[in-house]
């Protein structure tokens, strides 16, 4: 199967070569083609250029872009989309004043999320979450990384991983699953007995049935302390399990500098950062990944995002999709939030949510932009005036077709 995708008013995003990620004042540099063709085949991105070069050939598909912007798939590095129920009962509680921290003290939060969830069987909790994959698909992720943390008992936290799986074989998306046991702590355990679970049980028989890539763990005031979270990181490295951590959520909880420490491939969150914390990452290769739908929903501060970039950090953006901070995976939004409450600018902002979340997620050599011979994760916007005009109107609708593997995904399977 060959597509040929021609009159592309500009392809955006174009890079000859595959960068490890955009730091600092380069995240403002967006490469873009203008009136432009892109020829795929074999599900991958074979070539582009300038339609006056166009290729004579005569392939299984022609798209007339005219008028219309081409962009690789959001990669969309940090959610929790396996989960069973809503929870807009907090949100009206939040409504009325209550803290996220004082509806999780009153067994809501996470802990009403795991108790749901523990009620759900395999087929259908896989049900709900391939809703929601398809849902996403729709909005322009093309790869996307998936948590467990809702299960909290070791048969509910390997479930939600296999659900995470599944989700990579039955749809087109591209998955990466991320082992979450360090979430909250449950009613039934004291503290010292969780962690001694996590660490004898769970950890092992996640990795024995190949079910994560990376560790996590919410390193905050009220959930698990750095000495836990490093611990629990050194036990998921010595099974082959990268950390990731949820980091400055709330507070200045040390999350920062306990994923230097361990080497983490991102800290995510940091709406709660100090000068310190900007310095801890410079000069590594930790991504600092933004998640403004949680900061947004919460009411919380937004990630002082130019400060670190003027350090020359790099950032990435990623929605969060959870029931609890952040029921919204439409990674355009996450873009409207970036430039609207963060001042970075379109560019800034769609570098984040592409190269940099491919670097976040370990799919930087085949996801988050137009590189020849990266997988063919694109999709074409509706008729619009610039690339800034999608952050600019946010929630509207802009994406016309979306190609993932190569393959052309029909309305009928969203
Ligand atoms: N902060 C921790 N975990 C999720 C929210 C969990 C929940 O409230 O269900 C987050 O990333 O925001
Ligand atoms: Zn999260």
């Amino acid at each position: 199967m060959d597509i040929l995708i021609k009159n592309i008013k500009q392809l955006v995003q174009v890079r000859p070569q595959s960068l490890k990620w955009v730091a600092g004042a380069d995240m403002a540099d967006l490469p873009v083609l203008d009136d432009a063709y892109l020829y795929i085949k074999n599900g991958l991105i074979s070539d582009y250029g300038s339609m006056k070069d166009q290729p004579q050939i005569s392939p299984d598909k022609v798209i007339d872009a005219t008028n219309k912007f081409v962009f690789p798939s959001f990669v969309d590095s940090h959610t929790h989309l396996v989960y069973a129920a809503s929870r807009e009962e907090e949100f009206v509680d939040k409504i009325k004043g209550l803290s996220y921290q004082e509806i999780a003290a009153r067994g809501g939060g996470i802990l009403n999320s795991a108790k749901k969830l523990q009620q759900t069987s395999e087929e259908e909790l896989l049900e709900r979450a391939l809703k929601r994959a398809w849902e996403v698909i729709g909005f322009g992720t093309g790869a996307i990384e998936i948590k467990s943390g809702y299960g909290l008992t070791l048969e509910d936290e390997l479930k939600i991983l296999r659900v995470a799986k599944r989700i990579g074989e039955e749809t087109p998306l591209t998955v990466k699953t991320t082992f979450l046991g360090a979430h909250a702590f449950p009613k039934e355990y004291s503290r010292e007995d969780y962690i001694k679970l996590i660490k004898e049980e769970m950890i092992p028989a996640v990795a024995e049935e190949q079910l994560a890539d990376y560790i996590d763990a919410f390193c905050e005031e009220g959930f698990f302390t750095v000495a836990e979270t490093e611990e629990i990181m050194e036990v998921g490295k010595s099974y082959g399990l990268v950390p990731k951590i949820h980091a400055n959520q709330l507070s200045i909880s040390g999350g920062v500098q306990v994923g230097v420490k361990t080497g983490a491939i991102s800290v995510d969150h940091l709406e709660a950062m100090g000068d310190e914390e900007i310095e801890a990452l410079k000069g590594t290769d930790v991504m600092p990944t933004l998640l403004p739908g949680a900061a947004f929903y919460l009411g919380t501060s937004f990630p002082p995002a130019r400060d670190m970039l003027k350090a020359g950090l790099p950032l990435a953006l990623a929605t969060d999709y959870n029931p609890g901070s952040a029921p919204c995976g439409k990674m355009p939004f996450m873009l409207s939030l970036a430039c609207i409450k963060m001042k970075m600018t379109p560019e800034e902002a769609f570098n984040a949510a592409t190269i940099n979340t491919a670097y976040a997620i370990d799919l930087g050599d085949t996801h988050g932009s137009i590189t020849k011979g990266k997988i063919a994760n694109v999709f074409i916007s509706s008729e619009i005036s610039s690339y800034s005009y999608m952050p600019y109107a946010f929630g509207a609708n802009l994406i016309d077709q979306v190609i993932l593997n190569g393959e052309v995904i029909t309305q009928g399977q969203k």
